[in-house]
């Protein structure tokens, strides 16, 4: 059941107590209560996730941020490799988590992102081979809801049809589609069509498989916890933002973890306390997790002094290694009206699209932002490479993303009030700067410092403007002759002086970060979780998120995230 007041909870004693009912969370809550004996919590900051419109039709979950009670709404710190500009960082705030508030692009990343983590942690269970079985496990591959054709467009039988999310091919065709089809047969040794990227082989240009079903979002809530939710031995506490766990005694000569601290709002003068007798998971993203393990005194030890926060487990790692793929927009001026410019500038199309999604589930409204992306890779004789290494997981791992858009998209600089426009995203996948999150104070409701360093080195100098070249050489195929006018703005500079200008000016966050909590191996020097998801120097302590992973994988964050989760609910489960 979902409570929303911390007295209605029926006990103040769990076996397990989840912090996050988010993307992770919510897989570990339903898998931890299919156990009948086992009590399982789950402590949620956020608001309830029903009949919230922008959580449920596709193409409007983009309002849910920035800036909104739906959104945490974090910003970065000033980015010195980005004229030191600030800009919103969101992070989902409501049931679900991200995985109510993202843009629903679904899939799981390179073997080479899995291959690598197992080699990091030395636990071959973490390499692509054991991690791929997850996906039966999670996903439910259902019809996209315009109910096309999709013969070629996917390989169903890399995907499941009894899982939990359900996912779906486009369900709103486009007239850039054809366009970038077209574009990967006349450009085919560049920009190779590759059917299905569930191969764990991401390189080339693909269709975008979405968590949406029947035209509406499937999100970790609306899935795994609706699933799971009449179940008596779960319940989920919404606004109950945790501000830290606490020691309650010794295991094993190590620090126990079994309690945890938790408040409805920062003037709760008495704040709610509930106990763990198994585990306490945190799973509250790749800011709050760690800003949860600084303010409970594990991480660095000079970092939690200076805020007269007592050291209980003295850990460099917690909060740094933040990376994250930046977003940068190539933007095109097109011909003609058939771009969605006029229906994302209000009025009577987006009345009309509202209507049909509203009546039949189908249109504009039932899809995502996207119908196609690519991932592609720098070529090896690349100059960057007689300078620095290869930041890629692997050598068929990729670079940079091309992500099609069929309108302006442009984070944080309002569209114009007339014309049309095709944005190609030009993400960088591989980053090799690095950035941290940590305290600004000890107060839990004062946000933590997030700065991830973006485009602070060379390689994502590089990276970027390769990107964008490759984004407008996509564009010279003849399938684009009477469609494309030319480059908008920044994106026309050729030189790399200008490039860098257009990368300085325009890249914000694809909402990726992880790395803040790393899994390394149990002996090494660094890192925060061991390969089974156990808190260092801890005892009764796991972290189950996005944040524990030491590199970004080849993916939108949350496909990686669900078969991390998964991995977890089976370490669990098996007792290690
Ligand atoms: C705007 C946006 C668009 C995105 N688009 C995509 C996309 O298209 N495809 C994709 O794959 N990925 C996308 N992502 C990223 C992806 O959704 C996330 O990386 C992933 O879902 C993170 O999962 P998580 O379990 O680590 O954290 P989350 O899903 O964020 O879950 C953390 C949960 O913990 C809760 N929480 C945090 N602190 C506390 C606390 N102190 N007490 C109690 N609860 C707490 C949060 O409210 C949240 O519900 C997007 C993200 C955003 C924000």
């Amino acid at each position: 059941a979902i409570y929303t007041k911390p007295w209605q909870l029926p006990r103040i004693t769990y076996d397990y107590i989840i912090v996050g009912a988010g993307n992770a969370g919510n897989v570990l809550a339903h898998a931890l209560s299919a156990n009948s004996n086992t009590q399982v919590l789950v402590l949620e900051a956020g608001v309830s996730d029903e009949n919230v419109l922008p959580a449920i039709a596709p193409f409007l979950g983009p309002s849910l941020t920035p800036n909104t009670p739906y959104d945490w709404n974090y910003t970065v710190a000033a980015q010195e490799g980005l004229d030191n500009r600030v800009f919103p960082y969101p992070r989902g705030r409501i049931l679900g988590g991200c995985t109510t508030a993202n843009y629903m692009v679904h899939h799981y990343g390179s073997s080479e992102d899995y291959d690598k983590l197992a080699a990091i942690t030395g636990d071959s269970s973490l390499n692509w081979s054991n991690m791929k079985k997850y996906i039966q496990l999670h996903e439910k591959i259902v019809p996209p809801t315009d109910g096309h054709d999709t013969t070629g467009q996917y390989d169903p039988s890399l995907h499941s049809t009894s899982g939990q999310v359900s996912v779906s091919l486009p369900g709103n065709s486009q007239t850039i589609d054809a366009k970038v089809i077209a574009t990967t047969e006349e450009y085919s040794e560049e920009f190779p069509f590759n059917q299905d990227i569930t191969n764990g082989n991401v390189l080339g240009i693909s269709w975008v498989q979405a968590s949406i079903g029947n035209g509406v979002r499937s999100s970790s809530s609306t899935s795994y916890l609706r699933s799971a939710n009449s179940r008596p031995n779960l319940h989920v506490l919404i606004n109950a933002t945790v501000q830290k766990v606490l020691q309650t005694g010794f295991k094993n000569g190590k620090p126990l973890f079994g309690g945890v601290l938790f408040q409805s709002s920062r003037n709760q003068f008495f704040p709610g306390f509930v106990l763990a007798t198994k585990e306490v998971i945190l799973s509250a993203g790749s800011i709050n997790t760690p800003q949860i393990l600084l303010l409970s005194g594990i991480g660095p030890r000079a970092e939690l002094s200076a805020l007269r926060i007592p050291t209980i487990i003295n850990n460099p790692s917690v909060g740094k290694n933040l990376s994250d793929h930046v977003l940068l927009p190539t933007i095109f001026n097109v011909n003609g009206q058939e771009s969605l410019d006029n229906v994302l500038r209000g009025g009577a199309p987006l009345d009309a699209a509202l209507n049909q999604w509203t009546t039949s589930k189908t249109g504009v409204i039932a899809n995502t932002v996207t119908n196609n992306l690519g991932f592609l890779r720098i070529p090896n004789n690349a100059t960057i490479f007689s300078t620095v290494a290869d930041p890629a997981t692997g050598p068929t791992a990729s670079h940079f993303e091309l992500i099609f858009c069929n309108f302006w998209l442009n984070p944080g600089v309002a569209m114009p009030a007339t014309g049309s426009f095709l944005t190609i995203i030009a993400a960088l996948i591989s980053p090799s700067s690095r950035g941290f999150v940590k305290l600004a104070s000890d107060d839990p409701w004062d946000k933590p410092i997030i700065d991830p360093k973006m485009v602070t080195t060379a390689f994502d100098k590089f990276a970027l403007r390769e990107a964008v070249r490759s984004a407008k050489r996509f564009v010279t195929a003849s399938a684009w002759d009477d469609y494309v006018i030319g480059p908008y703005g920044t994106t026309a500079g050729e030189t790399d002086a200008e490039l860098d200008t257009h990368v300085r000016q325009f890249s914000t966050t694809v909402f990726h970060p992880v790395g803040t909590a790393s899994m390394s191996a149990p002996n090494s020097g660094w890192g925060v979780v061991d390969p089974n998801f156990k808190v260092k120097g801890a005892e009764g302590l796991r972290v189950v998120d996005a944040s524990v992973w030491p590199h970004l994988p080849n993916a939108h964050t949350q496909g990686p995230t669900y078969l991390i989760a998964q991995r977890a609910a089976a370490v669990i489960k098996a007792g290690l």
